[in-house]
């Protein structure tokens, strides 16, 4: 099997990113209008990338995750990357893709000058991120609108 470790591109709507992210959460009501709208506007940032793997073979996206790098104050005027949106598809689990996205993201925020990453999950993950290299840190919170 050929897998491609790349940015995200335009074309991958019709190769099943919306539905790759559905196996994260709820995804909602994206037309390609509305996703190409979204990809202009991050492409136009240098603080967003979306990295996708590809079975090139059957032209599919099977992995994604996403790094936002937030320029701080704080360490003199620091730069932190944040880790989100990480999945890959059930059929491909357990064949280090996962591992992949993650370490492609870490290089980049190293490349981008980020003292650190971190990022929130589930308990049942933890395990997951720590095989990348990460550690626990602190708790999450949240308030919904
Ligand atoms: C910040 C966020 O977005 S958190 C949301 C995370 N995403 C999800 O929960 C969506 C559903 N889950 C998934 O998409 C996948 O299961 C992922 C992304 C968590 C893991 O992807 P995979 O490609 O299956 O993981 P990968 O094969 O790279 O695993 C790397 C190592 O971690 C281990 N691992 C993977 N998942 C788990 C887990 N849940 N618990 C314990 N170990 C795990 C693997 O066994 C492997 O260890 P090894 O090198 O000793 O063999």
């Amino acid at each position: 099997m050929d897998f491609v470790v790349r940015d995200l591109e335009k074309g991958d709507f019709r190769k099943g990113f919306p539905e790759i992210l559905s196996q994260l959460t709820t995804v909602g009501n994206v037309s390609l209008e509305s996703f190409t709208a979204r990809f202009e506007e991050i492409n136009l940032s240098p603080d967003y990338k979306t990295v996708v793997i590809e079975d090139s073979e059957k032209q599919r996206i099977i992995a994604t995750a996403t790094l936002l790098i937030e320029r701080k104050f704080i360490r003199g005027c620091g730069k932190a990357g944040h880790i989100e949106d990480v999945v890959v598809d059930q059929t491909y689990r357990g064949k280090c893709l996962g591992q992949r996205v993650i370490e492609a993201l870490l290089e980049a925020a190293r490349e981008a000058g980020c003292y650190k990453v971190i990022l929130d999950c589930a308990e049942a993950n933890a395990a997951f991120y720590e095989k990348c290299g990460l550690t626990r840190k602190e708790i999450q919170m949240v308030k919904y609108f």
